[in-house]
């Protein structure tokens, strides 16, 4: 039986992204706390419309503990908005975790940053694993769409939604915030692959520790610099050598020199922390 909007409450909005409003929701039948994601479609091309329902298709395969769950979709013709409704994250998102740190002058705990370093590597190995053939790459990993639950485990959230974003015409194509976790591939115009989303996962890492992007600028074209020439300091001296080891292998320009998503979870640290982290 399809859902209908009738068999939601809303409680609250939690905010608003390029692509439209999330809000927190209950559904009525057992008052479990769920999250909503309200696209218009209405500005869509057929094109756009087609890559949304493939997009909003591949978001249902995906089941895994650390990538938002997505339950179902309304789509209201009436007002041409289409309803993703997906896990609620109470935690919210390492970006407001970020700015919370920084505001505070307090540096995150490293088992803490570890466990976020294995989450999200298990969360893109889940994606990347070809299903059917077609890997589903994130293409626009940043903080602000990696949440956490009240167990503190990460949450992947937005996959797919942001290929439907960068298509050509979508309004969304305006980037809103300076792209810190753009890949030197990216920046040189090359093709987008499984190594691009590697690249962004160690430029956040990076920002968990240092509370600040590897590399950043006043605008894009000396952001798009740095990033090409790829050198950064040391995460802070408060982290071990170890850790500071994996971001740095992460973090490489050369696209061949980087690790694959395996590789990373073989690494005999994150191998280490992932059984003793749980
Ligand atoms: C300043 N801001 C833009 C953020 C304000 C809001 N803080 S916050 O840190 O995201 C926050 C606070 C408390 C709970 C949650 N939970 C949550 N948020 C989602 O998306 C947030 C949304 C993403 C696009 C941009 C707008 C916000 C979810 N998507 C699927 N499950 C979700 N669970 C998030």
């Amino acid at each position: 039986m399809p859902s209908t909007l009738d068999d939601f409450a809303v409680i609250s909005t939690i905010g608003s992204g390029s692509y439209g409003t999330c809000r927190k929701i209950r559904r009525k039948k057992d008052g479990k706390v769920l999250a909503w994601k309200e696209m218009d479609y209405g500005s869509m091309t057929e094109t756009e419309k087609q890559m949304l329902v493939s997009e909003v298709n591949l978001l249902r395969e995906l089941r895994h503990s650390n990538i938002v769950r997505y339950y179902d979709r309304i789509i209201d013709r009436s007002n041409t908005t289409i309803y993703i409704i997906m896990e609620y994250c109470d935690r919210g998102d390492l970006a407001s975790l970020i700015s919370r740190c920084r505001r505070d002058e307090v540096y995150m705990e490293e088992d803490f940053v570890w466990k976020i370093l294995v989450q999200i590597t298990q969360a893109l190995q889940e994606c990347h694993r070809r299903k059917n053939g077609k890997a589903v790459l994130h293409r626009d990993l940043k903080p602000a769409n990696i949440f956490l639950d009240s167990d503190e485990n990460v949450k992947l959230g937005d996959f797919g939604l942001a290929r439907v974003l960068h298509h050509e015409t979508s309004f969304a194509k305006t980037y809103v915030g300076t792209p810190y976790y753009m890949s030197p591939e990216l920046v040189n115009n090359m093709s987008y692959n499984e190594k691009s989303d590697i690249w962004s996962m160690g430029c956040i890492l990076y920002e968990l520790c240092a509370l600040r992007p590897p590399f950043t600028a006043s605008n894009q074209h000396e952001l798009n610099k740095k990033i090409r020439v790829g050198d950064f300091a040391r995460i802070p001296n408060k982290y071990t050598d170890g850790l500071n080891n994996v971001v740095a292998k992460i973090i490489r320009v050369e696209v061949h020199k980087r690790p694959t998503i395996d590789e990373v979870l073989n690494e005999p640290l994150v191998m280490k922390k992932r059984t003793s982290l749980g």
